[in-house]
């Protein structure tokens, strides 16, 4: 088709409520019985095809009842991942020759089915699967996601649309947005389905074929998008997905010729070891592969003096104890004055020991369970060393149970010692620290805030005082990628918010925006001469 098209302008799916009585209340309970009733085979898929990995079996449960399996896998292998690899390059040449328009047609198609009649089905394998409540499952498996893919298309066209603003006499200038050469090697964390929907499809909306590695603990939720881009028209070799924990598939991927990109998130050793890989791998590269990594964070809360303590205590308790913390925006530590902190503590206590914690399928809760046995330790381990340490108080929380779900009790810990390591390490779960200073003391505090912490990904400053605003944005403006006023460091919408933090935090190419796709493209510079030159002479060499 000849056209200059305008596909559908992008704006963010609505979050529906699940209020009682409401119909999507009643979807959802129906499939998650419906995937809580069965135990699913999880297949990788390779070239369009559902293949059996050949290493050891994992199994797939539900982190707040950890003896309910979901599903079962089979590792992949350094045979899997080559036979991958080979399917993405096969399908190459034909997936770049598409135009950007049908490419986009494919995730504009899968973000309505999504939004539509697969939408309460991933829903409910992001709640069983990694345990969370039916709303923190629709603000990310369906409206994120949804958001991703129709936001990229409009971004992906802004890119394409960006040519030469000028052309000499006689000559046409134009930019060739090309797909990279080779392979990118999508790897995507448990948390957030939305992520590992986006990390895949990102790339290959720009005329990339991608090997997609998802976290094992998020497998049931990534074979469901799989299956779901494979209805909107996805074609196969495009994106193929092997399971598993992914270090035999980095054997083969990171020491591959055509490894044109990394499109990671996770922790940052993980996203580090990945980078070190490809250091010490790189002279057998046909080119330098892209890495784009989004990675840990210490995100934090400031409050003014003049902030609204309810204001403060809300941002804690959301900012902190939504997802049980598992977001990498969390907040996880505060620092608050103290006129401030003695007018909110005795509610933020009050309320957070009475945050409802359990099964995510019981509606009521407002958590549920870390996502495994390792996260389970890590917290018991940290909590304890609070209990030895006297400059750190317990004021809520504290309690940790393993005997049906990986539970750990939101739990805020104070500390008299900005330095305390609870203010530097990322321990990803449902623990606030917090360090309460003097109100003429507050630009010591942010100052030693700024930089205590490796991280730079997520931060919010609460107060009225418009200076204090002002002064404390300036103040850590490298501090956080995302920075929020008046609110919790959680939750960056796409479009509006685009996500992502520098240091160690990683390469900030915000998730969900231009500068992101234009990491999977590599520009070709076409210069055309409608009437070239026929003689090699210039005219000063011409005799006087
Ligand atoms: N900055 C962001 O946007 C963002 C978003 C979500 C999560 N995170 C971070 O992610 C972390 C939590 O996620 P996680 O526990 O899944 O992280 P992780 O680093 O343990 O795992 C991330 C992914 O890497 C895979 N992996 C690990 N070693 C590998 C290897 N050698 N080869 C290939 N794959 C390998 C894992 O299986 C998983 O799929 C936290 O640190 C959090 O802050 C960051
Ligand atoms: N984008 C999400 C965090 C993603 C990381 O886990 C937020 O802003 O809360």
């Amino acid at each position: 088709m000849d056209a200059i098209t305008l596909p559908p302008a992008p704006t963010n799916e609505p979050n529906l409520t699940y209020a009682p009585g409401s119909p999507e209340r009643a979807e959802l309970k129906v499939e998650l019985a419906r995937l809580e009733g069965n135990q699913h085979t999880l297949r990788a898929h390779v070239n369009g095809r559902k293949r059996n990995g050949g290493g050891a079996e994992i199994k797939v449960v539900q982190p707040h009842d950890h003896q309910h399996v979901l599903g079962t896998f089979k590792n992949s292998t350094t045979k899997d991942a080559e036979a991958a690899i080979k399917a993405a390059s096969a399908a190459a040449p034909e997936w770049r020759r598409l135009s950007f328009d049908d490419r986009s047609a494919i995730l504009l198609k899968a973000a309505d089915l999504l939004a539509g009649p697969w939408r309460q089905r991933l829903n409910a394998a992001t709640m069983l699967g990694q345990s969370k409540t039916a709303f923190q499952a629709e603000i990310d498996s369906a409206c994120e996601l949804i958001d991703f893919w129709r936001f990229n298309v409009h971004y992906g066209r802004q890119i394409l649309a960006e040519q030469p603003i000028a052309n000499s006499p006689g000559i046409w200038n134009r930019t060739d947005h090309r797909p990279l050469e080779g392979f990118v090697y999508a790897i995507t964390p448990f948390n957030f389905t939305a992520i590992a929907g986006n990390l895949p499809t990102a790339p290959a909306l720009m005329g990339n074929t991608v090997i997609w590695k998802p976290s094992p603990t998020q497998q049931l939720a990534a074979s469901l998008i799989m299956e779901l881009l494979e209805e909107a028209g996805l074609p196969p070799g495009v994106i193929n997905m092997l399971p598993g924990d992914g270090l035999d598939v980095s054997k083969v991927a990171l020491a591959h010729p055509d490894l044109a990109g990394i499109h990671f998130t996770g922790s940052t050793p993980t996203f580090q070891h990945l980078w070190r890989e490809v250091g010490a791998n790189l002279a057998s590269y046909r080119a330098y592969p892209r890495i784009v990594g989004e990675t840990g964070g210490k995100d934090f809360i400031v409050a003014h003096p003049s902030a609204d303590p309810d204001v403060v205590r809300t941002a804690m308790i959301r900012g902190a104890f939504e997802y049980q913390g598992q977001k990498c925006s969390a907040a996880s530590r505060a620092y608050v004055a103290r006129s401030v902190w003695d007018r909110l503590k005795d509610d933020l206590v009050a309320q957070t020991e009475a945050l409802p914690q359990g099964d995510v399928t019981d509606f009521s809760n407002f958590m549920g369970a870390v996502i495994d046995d390792r996260a389970f330790a890590k917290h018991k381990k940290a909590i304890a060393r609070v209990r030895a340490n006297k400059h750190l108080t317990m004021l809520a929380g504290g309690q940790t149970d393993d005997s049906v779900g990986w539970f750990v009790r939101p739990t805020i810990v104070a500390s008299t010692d900005p330095a305390d390591r609870m203010f530097s390490e990322e321990y990803f779960g449902p623990i606030l620290a917090v360090h309460v200073f003097d109100d003429d003391r507050y630009e010591q505090a942010v100052t030693q805030l700024e930089s205590f912490a490796p991280y730079a990904l997520t931060g919010a400053v609460i107060a009225r005082d418009r200076e204090a605003i002002a002064w404390t944005s300036e103040a850590l403006r490298f501090a956080a990628g995302n920075f929020y006023v008046n609110d919790k460091p959680t939750g960056a919408v796409v479009g509006q918010q685009p996500f992502g933090g520098g240091r160690a935090s990683g390469t900030n190419d915000k998730a969900g925006a231009a500068v992101n796709l234009l990491r999977w493209t590599s520009p070709r510079s076409i210069k055309e001469t409608f009437v070239p030159p026929k003689d090699y002479r210039y005219p000063h060499m011409e005799a006087e």
